[in-house]
């Protein structure tokens, strides 16, 4: 039966994601209140410039004091579509305290203190729900959450960086230069407000976060994962990658350590094989490969960025909690029961693409190639092309620890016949 009474909602950031949530919630009001079984009011709409034209939202909603609005007591779920740590992370704890539940889309802030802000949730008695926060519109913190609780997830690999997905790809397939390609993903609303931790990688570093410590029970922050942005990978590597039948993208890669006693969780740029279903992932779609014991690979894909896809999956979160709230229930908290550790990048074990700019002359080959014995690291295949008395030589290894790999470049740049490293990249998916 329908409750009459609305459940009140209040919404903090009227962007790119807050503006499409204010419309899906006005356009697809009754639609909303039938799931939920009361109507769902948009209470009030705390901004930063209350003078911007907003279309669909009653003015007399609208706010500067974000404080007051959590603050109110009459509001059932706050909406945080701020971003970042402050004011935001002190806006969620208040809106707990004065007895709201909170959807958030804001991961760099759930990387940094998820913990905290589960904690204030569960004292509360209320729901923290964050689905936008990691691969926008698609289904996967639930899924991880709720679905595959009764799993054992062993790694979560994919791309869930949409602005970074979307400049790699334009450079790839249209040419296009890197600045031209972030602009364009600026405009159509991917990137962060800081583009920076996008193409820094700290944006799919917070995300990864949250993915390893819900797939895995335990704690990670954003500070516990290796971190590459794109910013260094050049028009070459791309030309490299494809000559090797490859493509670059950014990837997150979590893993529980064979003995189940660690993790790893890491971010950077990797060459994957064209033939691989992430090779076929473009613009700024997400992809995501789940392998859990029982389950085996699972694989999610959708758009990972944008203020309608990020929007639903808000919307959903909404729908959730609203439904828990009338049913004076909440939904699942934190899970860390567990208390991994998470190893050093010089763990993880990959195959490598190196590029070295060398002087083309006999024995150089040689030379190269008893540092890579002498490390142990074991080369997969060596590719030459010379150029006025100098040569390029591409290298890729076998599988190797990131250690030994680092020790074999360190090594080979103190060789005199080696000019420069021009290149390192992952390779992985094979
Ligand atoms: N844009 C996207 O594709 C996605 C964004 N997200 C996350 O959603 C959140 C919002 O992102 P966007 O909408 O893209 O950012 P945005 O920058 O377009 O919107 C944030 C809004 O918050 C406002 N704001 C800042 N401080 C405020 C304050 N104290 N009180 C009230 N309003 C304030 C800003 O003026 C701005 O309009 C971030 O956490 C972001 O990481 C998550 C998934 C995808
Ligand atoms: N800036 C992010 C937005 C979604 O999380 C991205 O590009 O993926
Ligand atoms: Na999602």
């Amino acid at each position: 039966m329908m409750r009459t009474r609305p459940l009140k909602v209040a919404l903090l950031g009227c962007g790119v994601v807050g503006s499409e949530v204010a419309r899906i919630m006005t356009t697809h009001a009754d639609d909303l209140a039938a799931r939920i079984g009361a109507p769902v009011e948009l209470a009030g709409v705390a901004v930063r410039r209350p003078s911007k034209v907003r279309e669909g939202i009653d003015p007399a909603l609208i706010t500067t004091d974000a404080t007051a609005l959590v603050k109110r007591g009459d509001i059932d779920v706050v909406i945080e579509v701020i971003g970042g740590i402050e004011p935001s992370r002190t806006l969620i704890t208040t809106a707990f305290e004065h007895g709201a539940s909170v959807v958030s889309a804001n991961k760099a802030l759930l990387a940094e203190d998820g913990a905290a802000l589960h904690a204030a949730a569960e004292q509360h008695g209320r729901d923290l729900y964050y689905e936008a926060a990691v691969a926008g519109a698609i289904p996967l913190v639930r899924p991880l959450r709720e679905s595959l609780a009764g799993d054992k997830v062993n790694r979560v690999l994919g791309i869930v960086n949409g602005t970074t997905n979307f400049i790699l790809d334009k450079m790839d397939t249209s040419g296009a230069g890197y600045s031209e390609a972030l602009d364009e993903a600026t405009a159509l609303g991917f990137a962060e407000a800081d583009p920076t931790a996008d193409v820094e990688g700290f944006d799919a570093a917070a995300k990864a976060a949250i993915l390893a410590g819900i797939a895995f029970h335990t704690r990670v922050r954003i500070g516990d994962v290796h971190r590459e942005g794109i910013t260094e990978v050049t028009a070459a590597d791309i030309a490299s990658a494809r000559r090797m039948g490859c493509t670059v993208k950014l990837l997150a890669i979590c893993e529980r350590a064979a003995d189940g006693q660690s993790v790893t969780a890491r971010v950077h740029p990797a060459m994957i094989p064209l033939s691989h279903p992430l090779a076929s992932v473009r613009e700024a779609y997400n992809a995501v490969f789940v392998e859990a014991e029982a389950a085996g690979q699972l694989m999610f894909y959708g758009p990972g960025a944008g203020g309608s896809p990020t929007a639903s999956a808000v919307l959903g979160d909404l729908v959730a909690v609203c439904r828990n709230k009338l049913n004076e229930a909440t939904g699942p908290g934190e899970s860390a029961y567990t208390r991994l550790p998470v190893s050093p990048m010089g763990d993880v074990v990959t195959r490598y693409h190196i590029s070295l700019d060398v002087a083309d002359k006999p024995g150089v080959l040689a030379q190269v190639a008893t540092v890579f014995a002498e490390k142990g690291v074991s080369i997969d295949t060596v590719r030459q092309q010379g150029k006025d008395g100098e040569a390029s030589l591409v290298v890729v290894t076998h599988r190797a620890s990131d250690a030994a790999l680092s020790a074999t470049v360190e090594a080979l740049r103190k060789l005199d016949t080696v000019r420069g490293v021009a290149s390192i990249m992952r390779v992985e998916g094979e």
